[in-house]
């Protein structure tokens, strides 16, 4: 079997040291295939930002080993895209210049990008147009939508084609709708070339609607208490979300959540 693209071998975390020591992640062993969509999912709170600090490099291990494309992390990785709840552009350029950021910025594609730079315009024209926001190029962030904000942010989160994009939220301060018409952006942009993916959410419909792997951690400190493989046909669409797998795999998941939150004290 080929070796696994990410691998977490008994990895653990813990932020400060001494009396303030916080415990984040008991020992956690994973490994995500290339091209797999892995989603992560558990209570507030429960270690699941930390876990893709670690995969990324922003974080290191306080014991066992991070490995991303059979190297080690140790510092900060560049293979990786990653996008948040807070679509981040920068307000003073424009959307297509917004997307073009990485190609600026992390090597080899700086350099490539200096010499010359209308392939580079091409991809991020070419990804805007995937999401829908072609004619919005010149636009400045204010004058987008929260919704088109985001899509905007996937595109930058993928202009240097990482192999790794990391997810954190991106939907979760958008409304239900556009959350729901995301998925299928996202869906879209994976499929037409699939690369490894961690998204981190709250929300099991989306978890569902996405992933291959649905990881449930339990409260903090973090560790994984149930790894499901969904193999519903892609692409899955809104329709899907009624298919009996899904809302069965749907109800599983939730009893696991409900496992996994630490019980609140009743009130006398
Ligand atoms: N810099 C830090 N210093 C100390 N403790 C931290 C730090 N960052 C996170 N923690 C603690 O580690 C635990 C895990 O945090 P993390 O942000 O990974 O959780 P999460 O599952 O992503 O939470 P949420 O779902 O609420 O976003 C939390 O209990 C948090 O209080």
């Amino acid at each position: 079997m080929a070796r696994p693209f990410v691998e977490f071998d008994r990895v653990t975390l813990t932020y400060g040291e001494g009396e303030e020591a916080t415990p984040a992640l008991d020992p956690t062993s994973l490994g995500i295939a290339e091209g797999e969509f892995v989603a992560v999912v558990g209570p507030s709170g429960c270690g699941k930002s930390s876990l893709l600090k670690l995969v990324s490099g922003l974080l290191k291990a306080t014991s066992g080993n991070v490995v991303v494309a059979a190297q080690e992390v140790t510092a900060p990785i560049k293979i990786v895209g990653m996008a948040f709840q807070n679509p981040n552009l920068l307000p003073w350029r424009s959307t297509l210049r917004n997307v073009l950021l990485p190609a600026e910025i992390v090597q080899p594609h700086r350099a490539r990008y200096r010499r010359d730079k209308a392939p580079y315009v091409e991809r991020a024209r070419q990804l805007l147009r995937t999401v829908g926001l072609e004619g919005f190029e010149q636009k400045l962030p204010w004058q987008l939508s929260g919704g088109m904000q985001q899509r905007a942010s996937l595109c930058r989160a993928l202009m240097h084609e990482p192999s790794l994009l990391l997810l954190d939220e991106p939907f979760g301060a958008l409304d239900a709708f556009t959350r729901e018409e995301l998925w299928a952006v996202l869906q879209a942009l994976w499929m037409q070339k699939p690369f490894t993916v961690i998204l981190v959410t709250h929300d099991l419909r989306e978890a569902l609607y996405l992933a291959d792997t649905i990881y449930v951690m339990s409260a903090r400190p973090g560790r994984i208490l149930l790894r499901r493989n969904f193999d519903l046909p892609r692409p899955r669409t809104l329709d899907s979300t009624y298919d009996a797998r899904f809302v069965q795999a749907l109800a599983e998941l939730r009893a696991h959540i409900a496992e996994a939150r630490t019980p609140v004290p009743a009130f006398a």
